[in-house]
C-alpha cells in the first residue's frame, strides 16, 4: 500500500475536444486525488526533453507538431499504486489495442493523438513532476 504520485497530461486533442472535465471525473471516481493542475502551452524544447527516447523515430515530427498544437492540461495525481493504476485506466499506447472502458479505448482512434500521458515508473514520475511543476 504505497501512496504514490504520478504526472498525468491531457494532450491537446483532449483539451480541444472539451474532454478535461470528463477525464478528470474518471480519475476522481477511481479514488485518486488531483493535487496540482494547470493548462500550459508547451514548446519544442520541452517536448524534445519529454520524448527524448523518441527523437529518432519517423513519427517524431508529427508527435512534436501535435504536442505543440494547443494547450495541454498537466496534473499531479496521487493515490495508492497510482502509477500502474493510471496506466491501466489509460489503456495501451497503441489505440487499436486499447479496449473500450479505458480512456484511450473510449476517446482515441489514432496512436499519435491518444488523449493522455501518464508516467510509466516512479523515476519518470519524479522527473516529469519536476519538469512540468518545478
Ligand atoms: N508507433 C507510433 N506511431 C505514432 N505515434 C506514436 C507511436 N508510438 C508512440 N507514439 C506517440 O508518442 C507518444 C509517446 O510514446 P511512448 O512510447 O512513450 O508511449 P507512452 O508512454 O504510452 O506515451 P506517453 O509517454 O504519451 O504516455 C505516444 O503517446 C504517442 O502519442
Amino acid at each position: 500500500m504505497v501512496n504514490e504520485k504520478t504526472y498525468i497530461m491531457l494532450k491537446p486533442d483532449a483539451v480541444k475536444r472539451r474532454l478535461i472535465g470528463e477525464i478528470v471525473s474518471r480519475i476522481e471516481k477511481k479514488g485518486y486525488q488531483i493535487t496540482q493542475a494547470k493548462l500550459m502551452t508547451l514548446d519544442k524544447k520541452v517536448i524534445a526533453e519529454h520524448y527524448a527516447h523518441l527523437l529518432h523515430k519517423p513519427f517524431y515530427p508529427n508527435l512534436e507538431a501535435y504536442m505543440t498544437s494547443g494547450p495541454v492540461f498537466g496534473m499531479v495525481v496521487e493515490g495508492e499504486n497510482v502509477i500502474a493504476g493510471m496506466r491501466q485506466l489509460m489503456g495501451p499506447t497503441n489505440v487499436y489495442e486499447a479496449l473500450p472502458g479505458t480512456i484511450r479505448g473510449d476517446y482515441a482512434n489514432n496512436t499519435t493523438e491518444n488523449i493522455i500521458h501518464g508516467s510509466d515508473c516512479k523515476e519518470a514520475a519524479t522527473i516529469e513532476i519536476k519538469r512540468f511543476f518545478g
